[in-house]
């Protein structure tokens, strides 16, 4: 019998994965079907087949999982064990906040920390509504971190964010996310390259999620396409319970399965008036409900 290795997977060919050992060199890897999804991010056991080849053999416990919805209703695992990520927002294109509470809830959901990341503040005149969101954030407990990638200001409380940790960007269509990749990652295209020329799996696609070791420590998972913060399978209550501000109220609601749109009884509501929680999450709340899926009828309370 041959000796397991552990490796992390680094990304996806054609048909198979890139795995990497402790010793830094990546491998190609076959995996059994009877396995299951095994996505970037992942841990597994391993063993040569082959020349320069390796079948993988098991899927370490993972610590998250991040799903994007796939075809038919199902889900597809998009990244395993991420640590954290950061929702990346910038003074332009003007700030989608509804986005980003989306994004945090679902982090929230899948017990992956989340991080605010204001970018391009070389552009910031001080907008007071800006300002005031952003700082609301704060107040809730999501770390805030301003920088200018174009100018180089705020990248070493980046790095310290990310060191030790493994992360991945999210966010609007041009707020930057490319260009702080870009500014993070040491030899980018170096290691695509070396990715795609492993043998006999077939092409690593870039529109694929990778992993990339950081320059000052910690990893990057590089997943394009924004659409992976899928709420299919939230309901109101889940969605709710899901907003670090909201969560101290929801026990006190008069119905258990209240979905915090009418008054009747509703704790959050009274904590809105009251001042106690932030307004505008709670309209931009009203308006993710109408996104979820699986709206019931009896959840309109
Ligand atoms: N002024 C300024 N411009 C920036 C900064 N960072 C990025 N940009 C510019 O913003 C534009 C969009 O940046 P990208 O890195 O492509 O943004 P993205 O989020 O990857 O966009 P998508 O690929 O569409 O998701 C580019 O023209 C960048 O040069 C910054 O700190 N300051
Ligand atoms: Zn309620």
């Amino acid at each position: 019998m041959s000796e397991r290795r552990q490796g992390l997977v680094v990304a996806h060919l054609g048909k198979g994965l890139a795995v990497e050992g402790p010793d830094g060199r990546v491998l190609a890897c076959h995996t059994l079907r009877q396995l299951g999804s095994v996505a970037v991010g992942d841990q597994v056991l391993w063993e040569p087949c082959g020349d320069d080849q390796g079948r993988v053999v098991a899927v370490l416990p993972r610590r998250s999982e991040l799903l994007r919805p796939a075809h038919g209703g199902k889900t597809r695992l998009v990244a395993a064990n991420l640590d954290q990520v950061l929702v990346v927002m910038a003074p332009e294109p003007e700030p989608d906040f509804l986005l980003a509470d989306q994004i945090l809830a679902v982090c929230e959901h899948r017990d992956i920390g989340a991080v605010l990341l204001f970018n391009k503040i070389d552009l910031f005149d001080g907008d007071a509504e800006v300002e005031s969101q952003l700082q609301g954030y704060a107040a809730i407990g999501y770390p805030l971190l301003r920088v200018s990638v174009k100018q180089g200001a705020g990248m070493s409380e980046l790095q310290a964010a990310l060191a030790g940790k493994t992360s991945m960007l999210a966010g609007q269509s041009g707020v930057g996310k490319s260009s702080i990749s870009r500014a993070l990652l040491p030899e980018h295209d170096i290691r695509v390259g070396h990715i795609s020329a492993l043998s006999g799996l077939g092409r690593h696609t870039t529109t694929a999620a990778t992993l990339y070791h950081l320059a000052a420590g910690g990893d990057l998972i590089d997943s394009p396409g924004v659409a992976v913060f899928g709420m299919a399978d939230m309901t109101p209550a889940i969605l709710a319970q899901n907003y670090r501000d909201f969560q101290p109220f929801l026990p006190r609601c008069r119905y258990n399965d209240c979905a915090h749109i009418k008054d009747q009884g509703c704790a959050l509501r009274e904590a809105v008036e009251k001042g106690e929680v932030s307004d505008s999450r709670y309209r931009r709340y009203l308006k993710l409900l109408e996104k979820l899926p699986n709206l019931r009828p009896g959840d309109s309370r």
